[in-house]
């Protein structure tokens, strides 16, 4: 067994003083890691760490940091290998999915190496002109970063990049279901010589969480998880009044109209949810077929879903893995039982042996149904049926949640209608899953606030500061400009 129960404070290595605990490799079955939990005083040591750093970083240049983080893209490129694997063995999605999705956290870093020394302020034209106004664009201090289990350094990179290139030092808390390759990480961030405290890793559950969001030092939390647990760390935020962001579930809707290049919307529409497993928030687990292609649509997505390679994440020929952890693994049985119960029809799919679930395909689901409106957080689709524009789009919207979408059609005033109208952070038209560093990203409604990526994820992490400078020579009524 692997041993990870070493965590990453103020630059150096420590057990945490909470009782220990392992991860299971979801192929196997097995543990395969040891790790240790951080109590309330190790949280407490690990904010004190990047409280004591926060000063010195944020005046750094922004160049500097840059080229920190520039770094910290090199070396993930350059252990990608491994970082890969640890979290296929973690999370038992497919090693090539959790490759791409590194190398795609370095983008991230790079991206935000670039912003480092760009943030800049506003020059404000008063109503005076013996007056100069102008904003600047400071530094929070200690941020909390936590992430789910599904894609712990591609998640971090969202996070971790926008907050340090702003200024920001942070304590980060992965899954305790997956946390191997954030400590793997440290390891990198150790080498390459970021400052002490500047970046911290701690390790556990609940209790680990708790500690790091009721902490009054944070000054901004990012979190990647279920809305329920979202709901206890806004609780904690709330009693400090600190802002957060949240990256939460989905039950996003893929539209697939009949005028669409339909073999392209079935391909995406497999890959929209089956990919990672189905263990992924944007996963679009709604398809929204229009009546007429629909039977021809239901058809080919229970034959390319049977056809899907299931088996060990680390075999090249494998397409699909198994669910992430036990408890994940019974709750997707659970769906799955519902929709059959609310009276779905399963066309393709099913539970499997061990950690595995079958892609699972279920047609003449309604709106009404648990599956129509539940995050399943696994390898189900549940394929709704449409006659028109508007009942789509009222469909689309019709869950608690706003995550993502996508729209299939050849006709592009359509597509700029539909998407006009979606309630929903991200609107792929004619793809689905593209990602890109500089594209903001998150949802609305219980999808979670506040975004990640791009510049609007630099700007999450700022605060802006407004200097004002009386030029005039002359006496004058101090508080003129107040009314
Ligand atoms: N919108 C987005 O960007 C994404 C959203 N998600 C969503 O995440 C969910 C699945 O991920 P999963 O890991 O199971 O989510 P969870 O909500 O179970 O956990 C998320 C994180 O919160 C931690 N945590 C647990 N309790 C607390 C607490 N009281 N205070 C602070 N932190 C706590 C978890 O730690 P521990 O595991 O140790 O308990 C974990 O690190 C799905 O709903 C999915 O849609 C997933 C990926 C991306
Ligand atoms: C545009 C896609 C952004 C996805 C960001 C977070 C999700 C990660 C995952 O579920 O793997």
């Amino acid at each position: 067994m692997k041993d990870y129960t070493n965590q990453y404070v103020g630059g150096g290595w420590r057990r945490g003083s909470g009782a220990g605990f392992e991860s299971i490799d979801p192929f196997s079955g097995e543990p395969w890691v040891r790790l240790t939990t951080a109590t309330a005083d190790d949280v407490a040591t690990a904010i004190g760490a990047a409280e004591q750093a926060a000063p010195a970083w944020g005046r750094t240049p922004g160049v500097e940091r840059g080229r920190l983080l520039d770094e910290l893209a090199d070396a993930l490129r350059d252990n990608v290998e491994l970082l890969a694997e640890i979290e296929t063995r973690d999370s038992g999605k497919v090693f090539r999915e959790n490759k791409a999705q590194i190398s795609f956290a370095a983008r991230n870093y790079h991206f935000h190496a670039g912003n480092a020394d760009k943030l800049t302020g506003e020059s404000k034209p008063l109503d005076s002109d013996e007056i100069v106004d102008f904003t600047t664009r400071e530094p929070i201090g200690v941020t909390a970063l936590i992430t789910a289990c599904n894609s712990p350094l591609s998640q971090l990179a969202n996070k971790l990049a926008p907050a340090l290139a702003a200024g920001n030092t942070a304590v980060v808390k992965p899954s305790e279901h997956a946390s191997a390759s954030t400590l793997e990480f440290a390891r990198l961030v150790d080498e390459i010589g970021f400052p002490a405290g500047v970046i911290n890793v701690v390790t556990g559950a609940g209790e680990t969480g708790t500690a790091l969001t009721s902490d009054a030092r944070v000054g901004k939390i990012s979190f990647t998880g279920g809305p329920g647990t979202a709901r206890r760390v806004a609780a904690n935020a709330a009693a400090n009044l600190v802002p957060c962001v949240f990256e939460l579930g989905g039950k996003s809707a893929n539209i697939v109209f009949d005028d669409a290049d339909l073999e392209r919307a079935i391909v995406g529409a497999v890959a929209g949810v089956f990919a990672a497993g189905g263990q992924t928030c944007i996963a679009g687990s709604r398809l929204l077929v229009q009546d007429g292609i629909y039977d021809e649509v239901v058809a080919a997505l229970a034959e390319r879903a049977g056809a899907i390679r299931l088996g060990d994440p680390m075999d090249p020929a494998t397409e699909m893995g198994p669910i992430a952890h036990r408890a994940q693994h019974e709750s997707v049985l659970t769906r799955i039982d519902e929709a059959v119960a609310d009276g779905a029809r399963m066309v393709a799919g099913g539970p499997a042996d061990g950690l595995f679930v079958r892609p699972t395909v279920f047609a003449d689901v309604t709106p009404e149904m648990r599956l129509a409106r539940h995050e399943v957080f696994g390898p189900v689709l549940a394929v709704l049926r449409f006659t028109d524009e508007p009942s789509a789009v009222a469909m689309a919207n019709g869950t608690d949640y706003g995550l993502a979408s996508g729209i299939w059609t050849r006709d592009i005033s359509r597509a700029h209608r539909v998407a006009k109208r979606l309630d929903a952070g991200t609107v792929w038209i004619n793809t689905y899953r593209a990602s890109a560093a500089q594209a903001p990203f998150g949802g609305t409604k219980r999808s979670g606030y506040g975004r990640e990526r791009g510049t609007e994820a630099l700007l999450e992490y700022t605060r802006t500061k407004n200097t004002m400078i009386d030029l005039s020579t002359s006496d004058r009524d101090p508080f003129r400009l107040a009314t």
